[in-house]
């Protein structure tokens, strides 16, 4: 049996189990990935973030961080909001420009005096391949200086702007965010065989131009109340969709974000909060899940 320290945290409402891998010593396998993440027989959360020291001389962290379902991802907004808050709270550093390093490269990360923390996301990548989608035998269409790509989801035609952030993305304009369906459409987006490693599903609705609504169908999660990258996406979309003007304010169900671009590296700000702090017995937790029940 193995206790593991554990902080509980949120970033708009998207949350995280972060643990601390530079004073911690543990190996987690993606099936104790999931049992931490799941609701019922875990902690409960939408991602867990593992800081860890950086393996690049110019990087002061590196975090890794994994969706609900087990699978390491490339990048998260909301996870370096709350990275920082966290590196600050434990005393790991009181530097307030962090640079880290992550699966998709360095970020640099500013814990700003109102206590909110401004990403720098780096720049969006449009061409299909780096997202990656397959835009074989498709034709897309022109909306602004922006490019949609038809999507057939269970004989319905979508339009979706596909963007990598690091991480994939298929973003949509829709009327009413509360009306769309985005469970149910977010679902065959996210496992749409189009895209390679699965995608992030955003739906946008835009309310002026310098604000828009916005939910996402995460990919290994389903939908959460804040994604990040999502945000980014959406609004680098809705600016070459010239819906918006940048900055825009990015209204999601779990809170909002600032996203500024200007063509070049995106910057996301907004905040993060710290909801608990725990520890738990890592052997213990893989019985449970064993026994969830499998009806379908
Ligand atoms: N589900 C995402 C990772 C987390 C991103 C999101 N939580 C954010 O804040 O950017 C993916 O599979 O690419």
């Amino acid at each position: 049996m193995q206790k593991l320290q554990f902080t509980k945290m949120q970033g708009a409402g998207n949350d995280f189990i972060v643990l601390d891998g530079i004073r911690q010593s543990f190996a987690l396998t993606p099936a104790q990935i999931r049992w931490l993440a799941d609701r019922q027989f875990g902690i409960g959360a939408d991602q867990i973030l593992l800081v860890e020291r950086p393996s690049r001389a110019e990087a002061d962290f590196k975090y890794r961080i994994f969706n609900a379902d087990g699978g390491e991802v490339e990048h998260c907004g909301n996870g370096a909001r709350c990275f920082v808050k966290f590196v600050h709270a434990v005393g790991l550093t009181h530097k307030r420009q962090i640079c880290v390093e992550v699966q998709k490269g360095l970020i640099t990360l500013t814990l700003q005096e109102n206590g909110e923390v401004c990403v720098e996301m780096g720049a969006p990548l449009f061409e299909p391949a780096h997202v990656p989608f397959d835009a074989s035998q498709i034709e897309p269409r022109a909306a602004g200086n922006d490019t949609m790509w038809p999507l057939e989801l269970n004989g319905k035609r979508v339009w979706v702007s596909v963007l990598s952030m690091g991480n994939p993305h298929a973003v949509q304009q829709v009327e009413d965010v509360e009306t769309a369906p985005v469970l149910r459409d977010g679902a065959l987006i996210e496992a749409h065989p189009r895209f390679a490693q699965r995608v992030n599903a955003g739906f946008m609705q835009i309310i002026r131009r310098d604000l828009l609504k916005l939910r996402v169908y995460e990919r290994g999660v389903g939908e959460t109340l804040a994604c990040g990258t999502g945000a980014c996406a959406a609004a680098v979309t809705a600016l070459r969709r010239g819906l918006v003007d940048s900055p825009v304010t990015v209204s999601m169900r779990g809170g909002q974000l600032t996203i500024i671009w200007e063509g070049a590296e995106i910057y996301m700000v907004g905040s993060a909060m710290i909801v608990f702090n725990g520890e738990i017995d890592l052997l213990d937790g893989l019985a449970p899940l064993s026994t969830r029940l499998n009806f379908n």
